[in-house]
């Protein structure tokens, strides 16, 4: 993917959009600088998976517009994925394929020649300790395998730009821990990310900008260290609660569990 001159690789431009006449997007903006890691965050059915399938070309928006790496996504959807790493938040594998078969056609897919994609299928097989289990389908793989096996797919033709929507949804801590370092050394190669989160520690620990999406809009979005300092608060955690405003829940359980 040859850089342009357009300063950032993502760029959302007042984007909405409609399900049944119910707006779930509203007017979100926002840009990625190329080589960084950004993080999308929100409550659930805020809108970040609808504006991860927008940016990816997999919908298109009612409103707005969405460039990745200058090119205008709603018209050059197909040449923009193949230079996009894509780990949906649905589970997508082929579950009577073998882990092996399923990396091999991707691989096939993404055009990578074989010797160097057996290579490749090895190295990060090994890596997620997938390596012994290969030979097995993927119907019998756990919840963590198979989201290990997603971001495989998603990295073997190395692109410029990943998205990954959940990407610690059924890992362990091993597993959480090598992702986060995965991502650090990604970005240090210059490559840029997206990633879509529950897990607010372990967007601290990667992403350099954070948006929060809530309602279909932005609430806020910018440097981690100014949102904290926007918000007096020392923890994405906590800035997160102050800016959902769902720090009151405590009262709200306690009245649910009254007569428990
Ligand atoms: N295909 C669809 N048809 C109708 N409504 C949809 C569709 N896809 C999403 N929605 C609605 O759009 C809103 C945003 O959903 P979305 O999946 O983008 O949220 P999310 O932030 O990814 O949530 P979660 O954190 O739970 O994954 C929700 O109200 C959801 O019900």
């Amino acid at each position: 993917m040859i850089m342009n001159e357009r300063p950032a690789i993502v760029e959302l431009s007042h984007v909405h959009k409609q399900f049944h006449k119910k707006t779930v997007i509203k007017d979100v903006s926002f840009q990625i600088s190329y080589g960084q890691i950004y993080g999308l965050l929100g409550p659930n059915g805020a809108g970040k998976t609808t504006t991860i399938q927008m940016l990816t070309g997999l919908m298109k928006p009612d409103r707005g517009a969405i460039y990745v790496n200058g090119s205008d996504v709603i018209h050059h959807s197909l040449r923009i994925r193949s230079h996009m790493g894509i780990v949906p938040d649905a589970d997508e594998l082929l579950d009577d394929l073998t882990c092996l078969e399923f990396l091999q056609f991707i691989g096939s897919i993404r055009n990578i020649p074989k010797n160097t994609l057996n290579d490749r299928i090895k190295e990060w097989l090994t890596i997620f300790h997938l390596w012994e289990h290969r030979k097995f389908l993927l119907g019998s793989y756990s919840h963590g395998m198979r989201k290990k096996v997603q971001f495989i797919a998603s990295v073997l033709h190395q692109p410029k730009l990943l998205i990954i929507d959940e990407p610690t949804n059924g890992l362990d801590p091993d597993m959480m821990i090598l992702l986060r370092d995965l991502l650090l050394h990604l970005k240090a190669k210059g490559v840029s990310v997206l990633v879509s989160t529950h897990h607010l520690s372990f967007a601290e620990n990667v992403c350099d900008q954070v948006c929060l999406i809530k309602d279909g809009t932005v609430c806020k979005d910018g440097f981690i260290s100014d949102i904290l300092r926007d918000t007096h608060t020392s923890s994405l955690e906590s800035a997160y609660a102050n800016l959902s405003n769902s720090s009151s829940e405590g009262d709200k359980i306690n009245d649910l569990l009254t007569n428990w």
